[in-house]
């Protein structure tokens, strides 16, 4: 088997895919003849580029996984080529290195603009032939039209089910428990319901800014970078029905029916559905940082870019009729908080309420970063004789590092590899899930534009604009955090 990446020399091959394959080398589960082909421009030798890979993955792997002796067998797949992937001069010599019996994963950890290229080049070179897989990174698209675009263009040269669109949250352990909880375990699944659900609130916070990153991000904005992503397949694994079996079009066809089901916001509502904010200067962990507008590689005085996005979105359909989802994401926010919190409604009458304790709703908390783990907050009797029936909430604890078959969670790019690999395609994103969610956040964009052009500022280190506050405090809810 032949795993090429493109793209060797970049950011996301050092920090993830090369440490990645290292840990699945360490395990045994890589197949025994992967050839690992590195392809950049650079003019360096196979020992520079893999003396330069070792200093970078060494960061990335803790000490009681290293070990020289691993490393040295790990290199010894590694084949690196010099190509510019913008012409086809170099994919001549690919052509002849890879045997149509043996199949060929192709990873492009490179800019979108050369995902069409290069699948032109594989195509026209001969490279094609067998089992041929591509994987894509995000951003697929900049909205519904270029989304199609591009799928259009890898689609003359990959079939869908040899296309893998990579999201990496679908690759973290604690995303994929989501389904195993629900669909594993009857006494959460038959309580899933606008019955039974009061809320559910999905918050991905992140303390960093975009130091570094401002020429790529201010064109695109944290509803492009994060909702219509990663927060749009947490809400579709929360929201879906069961499919009926862990294939990939099972699962891909019922997150697609939620897509779909996704009531709009737009022009008429989006004031009351949809906040954006954009950082201002402030304090992180006793620290002064920039505002967004002051950010060292920052061009402008005046960008229109979000960095948080709240949002109110509700589903139309049986199961989730009338409840709320609230979706926040934000940079420079005081800590990394993944979390999914499903409260559950108030029972229908409190008969505790005579002893003058007040109705708990149960929550159900899933961390998904960091410190993943389950928490079911239940409520349970004071231990007291002078308060009889007092009540407390107690909370139940599911870690996930304490039962780790590893003495380590997996990082999400050694499943997503590893499937791959494997020829799995159910923790990858399908055609008309991605286009779908572009199609709903296309029109909440253009609602802003119009309707609410101007943006929150808040404050570096805190937990976003007071309208984000506002936007479930108006429904006498609270952000659980
Ligand atoms: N970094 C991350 O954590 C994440 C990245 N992504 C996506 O993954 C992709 C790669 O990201 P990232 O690694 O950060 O980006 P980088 O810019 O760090 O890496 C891209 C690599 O592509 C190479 N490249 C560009 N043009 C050519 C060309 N014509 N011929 C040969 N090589 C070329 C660059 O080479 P050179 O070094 O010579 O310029 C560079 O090494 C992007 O689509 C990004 O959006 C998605 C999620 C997370
Ligand atoms: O895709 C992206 O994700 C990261 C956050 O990923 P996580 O695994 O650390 O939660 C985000 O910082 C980045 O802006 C975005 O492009």
């Amino acid at each position: 088997m032949d795993l090429l990446i493109f793209g060797a020399r970049g950011d996301l091959s050092a920090r993830k895919l090369f440490p990645a394959l290292y840990h699945l080398d360490n395990v045994e589960l890589l197949p025994a003849d992967l050839r690992i082909h590195a392809l950049a421009r650079e003019d360096i030798s196979v020992e520079a580029f893999l003396n330069d890979v070792k200093v970078r993955v060494r960061k990335y792997v803790d000490d009681s996984h290293w070990s020289e002796e691993q490393w040295t067998s790990y290199a010894a797949r590694f084949v690196y080529h010099r190509i510019d992937f913008s012409t086809s001069d170099g994919f001549v010599t690919l052509s002849e290195l890879l045997s149509p019996e043996n199949p060929a994963l192709f990873y492009l950890a490179t800019p979108p603009s050369l995902f069409g290229p290069i699948c032109e080049h594989l195509g026209a070179t001969g490279c094609l032939k067998g089992d041929r897989r591509l994987l894509l990174e995000k951003p697929i698209g900049h909205d519904l039209e270029s989304c199609r675009a591009v799928n259009d263009t890898v689609g003359e040269f990959f079939e869908e089910d040899s296309i893998y669109r990579v999201d990496h949250y679908l690759g973290k352990e604690t995303v994929q428990n989501l389904l195993v909880m629900r669909f594993g375990n009857r006494f959460i699944n038959t309580q899933w319901d606008q019955g039974c659900v009061d809320h559910v609130q999905i918050t991905v916070a992140e303390p960093i800014g975009i130091e570094g990153r401002w020429s790529y991000y201010d064109g695109v904005g944290q509803l492009r970078d994060m909702v219509q992503n990663h927060l749009m397949q947490l809400l579709c694994l929360v929201a879906m029905e069961p499919p009926n079996s862990m294939t990939a079009e099972g699962i891909r066809d019922e997150k697609v029916k939620i897509v779909r089901a996704l009531r709009p916001i737009n022009e008429s509502n989006v004031r009351d559905h949809a906040v954006r904010g954009q950082y201002a200067a402030g304090w992180l962990r006793g620290e002064a940082v920039p505002g967004y507008l002051e950010e060292e590689d920052c061009p402008t005085e005046d960008s229109q870019t979000e960095t948080y996005v709240a949002l109110k979105a509700l589903i139309d359909n049986w199961r989730w009729a009338g409840v709320p989802f609230y979706l926040r994401t934000g940079k420079r926010m005081p800590e990394k908080l993944t979390e999914i919190v499903i409260t559950y409604k108030a029972l229908p009458h409190n008969i505790f309420a005579e002893a003058g304790s007040e109705d708990v709703p149960n929550r159900l908390v899933i961390r998904l970063q960091p410190n993943e783990g389950i928490e079911m907050q239940m409520v349970s009797k004071q231990h007291s004789l002078r308060n009889k029936m007092g009540l407390v909430t107690k909370h139940l604890n599911l870690d996930f590092l304490g039962s780790a078959e590893l003495d380590r969670i997996p990082d999400a790019y050694e499943r997503l590899l590893l499937d791959a690999i494997n020829g799995d395609q159910s923790l990858f994103v399908g055609r008309e899930e991605i286009e779908e969610s572009w199609r709903w956040c296309d029109e909440l964009i253009d609602a802003w534009q119009v309707r609410a052009p101007t943006l929150q500022r808040y404050q570096a280190g805190s937990w976003g604009p007071t309208k984000g506050e506002l936007l479930i405090e108006k429904d006498g809810r609270s952000w659980h955090v």
